[in-house]
């Protein structure tokens, strides 16, 4: 619809301002709408519907402190000063007056102690990029863990995990942005890391710091990688990740009425707008608490970065832990052929382990369909018992990675619990073996008992906690009927598929490769599948029905009939 902008001029001037106003944004809207097309594709995603459950809170909590992130960044970049150049600290903290330092230090300090909220700034930007990491973390768990990972959502999970290279890279940089002796030992650790690449470590050095370590160069390179190019990196990724959550749509949990073809939940606007638009303040008001009220990275403590000094302070920011602890319980192996000295002891935990991780992390969708064989679209989110293997090979790798974090802190720990930093080592190098084994093991008995328990539930009811009294003087506990909404809900998963047997695949005409492939395949798929209770048959809950029916029927005949007078316990 078309307005014509001559008739709204000339309107009667008592007309209400707000019909008014309403003609004027209808006319800008039509304009814009002509131009850009926005109408009608608000049209389409303005009833987009949004499954609702808690655990979608945490994606949103990474992108809102990834927008406070930002924020706090821009105001950052007003006051930051990212050059090596010397200069002598005239600023208000009086410890450090006089002291020759980088202006990146200098500015860094006049932010803390000189520019009106600088602190506050900087340590909502410390803190927010805390919680935006942990919170990916934790989302991307959410993701793994219920199946959301699983055709067609593969290359959000992918994108998932670049986000979180991305962002844990831009730690990295912006932590190293202050060159206090913090920084610096940290980026000094970079170089040395670099250095133990065989060939071409020293060339790496030499080109990131364009030259000898540490130069003048790293801190302007870090700022231009810190502000523009991975944000600029994070953001189109975070983008094309809402995206393809808008066009898969989101997953839900089984229901009354939910189904792999359907999406039940609050519309996009008005419900859902509002309520994740006011999760952006809650998260924005916890990142501005604890950046009020607790401190964090006080670069003013330990001095400029000074290459002859080194602090026994200095720790990485709490995500760069886990390849830090491999570092400490490595054994000193190393190789000496031709005059170059291998050192597996860096290489393995640092150059070898975290690209692995990524690379077991993104690879992980596929290996599981691969191995299950399923190729289909799933949208309903399964609960993380129903797929045992899946959950306790999660457990195992985050056995993995909290028992490396703690050895990252095997220092702290001697100290506190007044313990051998040898024996800790080499308990350390034990544990990162034995604890995920274990880990495994135990969740995936556990997700079955936990299957059992749900199966018992469906067919012979939940305990309600009503005792009854026998003629006979024995108590026993009623199990009721599960609510029709929690039994299907329960039963609203499918079997698991069927592996095939060596019998059959060598029926099939199979030779060669192929054979050997697919045995492999199938015997994946066995121990993948292994023990896990199917849900009940149709018979068997209409069985369970029939006998709860009777039994509640007994119930409440008994409830009825009062209390038993000639039972043993009157006697
Ligand atoms: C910058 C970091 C990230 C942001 C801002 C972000 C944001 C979101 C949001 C808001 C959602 C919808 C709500 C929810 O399900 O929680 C979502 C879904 C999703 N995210 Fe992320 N995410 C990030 C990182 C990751 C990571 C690290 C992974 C996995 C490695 C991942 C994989 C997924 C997948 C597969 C979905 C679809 C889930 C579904 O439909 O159930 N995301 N993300
Ligand atoms: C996910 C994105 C980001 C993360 C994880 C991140 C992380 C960090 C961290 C940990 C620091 C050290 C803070 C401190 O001194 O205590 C820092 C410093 C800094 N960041 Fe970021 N940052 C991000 C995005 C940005 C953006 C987008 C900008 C600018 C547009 C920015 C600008 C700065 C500046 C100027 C500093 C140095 C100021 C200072 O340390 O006092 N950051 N960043």
């Amino acid at each position: 619809m078309s307005v014509d902008l001559s008739k709204v001029a000339s309107t009667n001037s008592t007309t209400p301002a707000t019909t008014k106003g309403a003609q004027r944004a209808g006319a800008i809207a039509t304009w814009a709408d002509e131009r850009l097309g926005l109408g009608s594709m608000m049209k389409k995603n303005i009833r987009k519907v949004f499954p609702d459950h808690w655990s979608f809170m945490l994606g949103e909590i990474a992108l809102w402190s990834f927008v406070v992130v930002l924020l706090t960044g821009v105001f950052l970049t007003l006051w930051f000063d990212p050059s090596m150049s010397e200069v002598q600290y005239n600023g208000a903290y009086d410890p450090l007056r006089g002291v020759h330092m980088s202006s990146a230090y200098a500015s860094a300090l006049d932010i803390s102690f000189d520019v009106r909220g600088g602190l506050l700034m900087r340590q909502m930007h410390h803190w927010g990029a805390m919680i935006f990491i942990a919170s990916m973390m934790i989302h991307m768990l959410r993701v793994f863990l219920t199946g959301a990972f699983r055709k067609p959502r593969e290359l959000n999970w992918i994108i998932g995990c670049l986000l979180l290279l991305l962002g844990t890279i831009e730690g990295f940089t912006g932590y190293s942005l202050p060159d206090d002796l913090l920084s610096g030992t940290g980026v000094r650790a970079a170089d040395g890391f670099m250095k133990a690449s065989p060939v071409v470590g020293t060339y790496m050095s030499f080109f990131l710091f364009g030259g000898e370590f540490p130069g003048d160069a790293i801190i302007p390179r870090f700022y231009a990688m810190h502000i523009l190019l991975i944000p600029g990196l994070l953001l189109a990724l975070v983008a094309a990740h809402m995206l393809l959550l808008v066009y898969h749509k989101h997953t839900q949990w089984a229901g009354p009425g939910r189904t792999e073809e359907n999406v039940v939940g609050y519309p996009m606007l008005p419900v859902y707008a509002a309520k994740a638009g006011g999760f952006f303040f809650i998260v924005f008001g916890v990142i501005a608490t604890m950046g009020g009220l607790f401190s964090i990275n006080a670069v003013w403590k330990y001095g400029p970065y000074d290459p002859s000094k080194v602090t026994a302070g200095s720790q990485p920011d709490w995500y760069m832990g886990w390849p830090d602890g491999l570092l400490r319980i490595i054994p000193a192996w190393e190789t000496h052929i031709w005059g170059v000295t291998l050192s597996w002891n860096i290489m393995i935990p640092i150059l070898v382990m975290p690209p692995l991780m990524l690379m077991i992390l993104m690879a992980l969708p596929f290996i599981e369909s691969w191995i299950t064989g399923d190729k289909r679209e799933h949208h309903l989110l399964q609960r993380p018992r129903n797929a045992p293997t899946r959950t306790a090979i999660m457990a195992s790798l985050m056995t993995f990675y909290g028992l490396a974090w703690a050895a990252g802190g095997n220092d702290i720990i001697a100290i506190k619990l007044h313990l051998s930093i040898n024996e800790i080592t080499y308990f350390m190098r034990g544990a990162v073996f034995i604890g995920p084994a274990i880990a495994f093991y135990i969740t995936r008995r556990w997700c079955i008992s936990l299957q059992r328990h749900d199966e018992e539930k469906l067919l012979h009811g939940y305990e309600s906690g009503v005792l009854v009294r026998s003629a006979e003087g024995a108590y026993a506990e009623k199990h009721l009927p599960l609510p029709q909404g929690k039994a299907y809900a329960l039963t609203a998963r499918d079997d698991d598929p069927r592996p095939e047997t060596d019998e059959e695949i060598e029926a099939s005409g199979a030779t060669g490769r192929e054979l050997r492939v697919r045995k492999l395949r199938a015997k994946l798929a066995r121990l993948f599948f292994a023990d896990n209770v199917q849900k009940p048959t149709a018979e068997e809950l209409h069985e369970a029905q029939h006998h709860a029916e009777h039994e509640l029927h007994e119930l409440e005949s008994q409830i009825a009939a009062g209390p038993n007078r000639h039972g043993p316990a009157d006697h």
